[in-house]
């Protein structure tokens, strides 16, 4: 078969309004417009086949790591996607390791979330040209093809290639009994879609009653601002799901260490499963101090964790019950990987990050190998679900009684439709020109 080439890279700027209905809003981020950096990698394949990739922000800045993405694209173009894929480690390595961009991280910030946008799409391109779903492309590897894909560097002290070969040979055997369940009965969400903290009461009430009905035995609702507030809300959801179903409880960072200690002594009362980012997400020893203090519930973290290191600090401290990878904050499918693999050895449940636009549609390739070929549980597991911007993706999410249904095209599921691309760049997509109208209109 002739190598497919990756010939050119364009990037796009796309954000969605949708802070104007306060969707996604929580006590950190009052007014998100969900948005991604979007990279198509143009090839020379003969059914003219592209990758695509985004990384996930809420809007302004988004400019930035379209602008990261751009000096990376060099370590890209002219080079065949075989040469990534017969070392998919070296790839990765070849992709963080470029020594001057290396510099505005390392491997953090808007220079990482660029990494996992065109690592991502390299991924999608890879699994088109195999004609495979990204999970199964993960699925039909060998464990040692699977552990190549990782770059060890920096956590070896916590799990070796050997250690990850061990650990995935177990589970080698018996992956196609895991792939029938998936396909009959899906992969358990929960959703957030009630709790977001701009919405009313009355919303609030009807949306969890939707969710309710649609199968879901588990919500989140957002916390953070003010204790009273959140104390009211806690009993509405408590009244509307009554006491089987689970409640998660998310502060986006807004407190203190000390603070969330106090606060969940409280909020306790609501009986939840979780508290998610209950401060900085730099502060693995923080977390830690929060999950002796609070137990049985327990903390989650890792929408805003940098990389696999801080990843692995939380893990070995003993600081986090759930590991929320985030498909695009750290470096793409390679970095994740590793991840699931600390996770399983550590024996902690992965719990993705998702919603935004587009992470619900990343993450279910991620949690569905998770339970194929590496931790081989669905105990205590589940996939966030968010039920925004799902149409503007040729291949969206399909949930079945709250559910995520294994995905069967090929590739990485995140291909967004033309016209949802040409609509929505911003500044000059018709979306954001009538916005300018609208904003011009009101003063
Ligand atoms: C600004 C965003 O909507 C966040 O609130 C969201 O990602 C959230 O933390 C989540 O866990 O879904
Ligand atoms: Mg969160």
């Amino acid at each position: 078969m002739p190598t497919t080439k990756i010939t050119n890279i364009s990037v796009k700027d796309v954000r969605f309004p949708t802070s104007r209905n306060l969707d996604g809003s929580d006590a950190m981020n009052p007014d998100p417009d969900y948005s991604a950096a979007y990279v198509i990698l143009e090839t020379d394949h003969a059914e003219g086949l592209q990758g695509h990739g985004l990384t996930f922000t809420i809007g302004r800045g988004n400019e930035l790591c379209v602008a990261a993405i751009q000096s990376l694209s060099h370590l890209v173009i002219g080079k065949s996607l075989d040469s990534f894929t017969s070392n998919m480690a070296q790839f990765w390595r070849m992709i963080t390791g470029d020594s001057q961009l290396r510099w505005l991280g390392p491997e953090k910030g808007v220079i990482h979330l660029a990494t996992g946008a065109l690592v991502n799409a390299v991924w999608d391109l890879y699994a088109k040209v195999e004609q495979k779903p990204l999970w199964k492309l993960l699925a039909d590897m060998t464990p040692e093809e699977l552990v190549s894909c990782v770059d060890f560097t920096y956590i070896t002290d916590a799990i070796t290639p050997e250690e990850a070969l061990e650990l995935l040979k177990k589970n080698a055997a018996t992956k196609q009994e895991r792939i029938d369940y998936l396909t009959q009965f899906g992969y358990p969400a929960y959703t957030t879609s009630a709790g977001w903290l701009g919405y009313s009461d009355e919303k609030m009430r009807t949306l969890c009653r939707q969710a309710r009905d649609a199968g879901f035995k588990h919500m989140k609702m957002k916390v953070g601002s003010d204790l009273a507030d959140d104390l009211r809300r806690a009993a509405i959801i408590r009244e509307e799901i009554g006491e089987e179903l689970k409640l998660m409880m998310d502060a986006n960072q807004k407190w203190d260490v000390d603070e969330a200690i106090a606060n969940m002594e409280q909020l306790g009362k609501y009986n939840p499963w979780w508290i998610e980012e209950p401060t900085s997400p730099d502060d693995v020893l923080g977390h830690a101090k929060i999950a002796r203090a609070i137990a049985p519930i327990k903390v989650a973290t890792g929408e805003h964790c940098q990389n696999r290191v801080i990843f692995k600090q939380l893990m070995q401290a003993n600081a986090i019950g759930f590991c929320q990878i985030d498909s695009c904050r750290i470096g793409g499918v390679n970095e994740i990987l590793g991840v699931l693999l600390m996770a399983a050895k550590f024996g902690i449940p992965v719990c993705p990050h998702a919603g935004g636009v587009g992470l619900c549609e990343y993450v279910q390739h991620l949690s569905m190998i998770d339970f194929i070929a590496i931790s081989g549980s669905l105990e205590d597991r589940i996939i966030e679900y968010v039920d925004h911007l799902h149409e503007h993706f040729l291949d969206p999410v399909k949930i079945k009684d709250g559910c995520y249904m294994p995905p069967q095209l090929p590739g990485y599921s995140i291909e967004m439709k033309e016209d949802s691309l040409i609509d929505h760049e911003f500044p000059d997509g018709i979306v954001w020109q009538a916005e300018v109208l609208d904003h011009n209109n009101t003063i």
